[in-house]
């Protein structure tokens, strides 16, 4: 009884694997929203849940065996065999039944409450595998392309059971306006302000003073309005309150607390053809160039937390998760976050946005041979050599 089941769940996994998760524009989910049907979006979810789930769950079984065994990583496994297994008992149900959809309803609401700790367990599982074995560069860089698409994908599912919940849920929609989670107008100054004043508040509270803030916007497509973007607010909020934190902790720190006053923090807020382009830049002694790419590690961030004032670490404490998940909101949809430092001086955060919503794809992970072979193949020879690789090939063959 249990190979029986056990097998047709695989089945099952294989089967939806084998399609692609199809990607939505903003511009589709707001035309969609715009005169929604409950039948519709519960047709389209039973169908694109399980394929976005499956496609995910086949990298799942790909990671090294040693991070598959990890208490926290069975643990996260179990919660999307358990959802896979949730929708796919929606499959040969009447879509033209209301008790149908209700029970759909509820069954999302699960779904979405059963994943919401997926991000801190499987950085659980992660400090679990580097306190039981060495984690190599090649296990280090598995893991990276791992959990990027893991995350990417949980953004992908969160947007549409969100979508559905707000469009057809009890829940009324906080503001009319928007369509979902998605605003038409969002105006990009007003979240920068607000994650700015949040950010400060933590900041005020912990140092006792904070930077200000400057902001200059630059409309150079419809001038003189304000620059508005059909986007996630809650995407942009979160980007944005993680690069304030990092930037305000930046300046406290390298100014010092007794400091009279600090160097404002500057945005500058952009409208151009095809990006939206927000740089916030501070002057808190920047890091070196050499050190930027951390800033964007799952295990570097999961390390043992660097050792900064005080042990329980500062609210604006920065290399937790927060960066790299930022970086995958902005990436959702074709947008990017770079960090350029000026080690001695500060750091500048870009966050590129799609101006269009037609150009505002969702950008998704695939399961495909060229997935497979990320976690099959060890990475790739280096073809540039410089001294450092020299000195660490001849330590590593005397096996020093
Ligand atoms: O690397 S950073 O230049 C830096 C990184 C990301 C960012 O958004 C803003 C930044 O300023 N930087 C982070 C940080 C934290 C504590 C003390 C000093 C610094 C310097």
């Amino acid at each position: 009884r249990l190979t029986k089941v056990v097998f047709t769940l695989a089945r099952h996994i294989e089967q939806y694997a084998k399609y692609s998760p199809s990607s939505l524009s903003v511009k589709q989910f707001m035309d969609f929203g715009q005169n929604a049907c409950e039948k519709d979006s519960f047709e389209f979810l039973r169908q694109e849940l399980p394929v976005r789930l499956a496609n995910i769950m086949k990298e799942i079984n790909l990671l090294p065996a040693d991070l598959l065994r990890m208490p926290s990583v069975v643990t996260v496994h179990k919660w999307y065999v358990d959802s896979f297994k949730d929708v796919l008992e929606f499959t040969d149900k009447d879509s033209g039944d209301s008790k149908v959809l209700q029970s759909f309803a509820v069954a999302l609401d699960k779904i979405r409450n059963r994943h919401s700790d997926v991000v801190p367990t499987m950085a659980q599982g992660v400090l679990e595998l580097s306190e039981s074995v060495f984690v190599d560069n090649d296990t280090d860089d598995k893991i990276q392309y791992f959990l990027d698409r893991l995350y990417m994908s949980r953004i992908g599912i969160r947007m549409l059971i969100n979508q559905h919940a707000l469009l057809f849920g009890e829940t009324l929609n906080q503001n009319k306006r928007h369509i979902g989670c998605i605003d038409p107008y969002c105006d990009v100054v007003d979240v920068v302000k607000d994650a700015y004043e949040n950010a400060r508040f933590l900041c005020e509270r912990y140092y006792l003073a904070s930077p200000d803030l400057k902001v200059a916007a630059i409309n150079k497509k419809e001038n003189g309005i304000p620059i508005q973007i059909v986007y996630v607010p809650s995407h942009l909020y979160h980007i944005l309150f993680e690069l304030f934190k990092n930037a305000l902790r930046a300046v406290m720190e390298h100014h010092g607390t007794a400091a009279y006053s600090y160097p404002p923090v500057e945005v500058l807020v952009v409208k151009g053809d095809e990006d939206v382009t927000i740089k916030i830049m501070d002057r808190g002694g920047g890091m070196p160039r050499s050190t930027v790419p951390l800033l964007f590690k799952y295990t570097y961030s999961t390390a043992p937390r660097p050792s900064v004032g005080d042990a329980t670490g500062t609210p604006l404490a920065g290399y937790g998760y927060g960066l790299p998940l930022s970086r995958l909101y902005a990436r959702y949809l074709l947008g990017d976050l770079t960090i350029t430092s000026c080690e001695g001086y500060g750091a500048d955060a870009v966050i590129y946005l799609k101006a269009l919503s037609s150009e505002a794809n969702e950008l998704l992970p695939v399961f495909n041979v060229s997935s497979c072979r990320h976690y099959t193949t060890p990475t790739f020879e280096r073809d540039w050599f410089t001294t450092g690789d020299i000195k660490r090939l001849r330590a590593n063959r005397n096996g020093s």
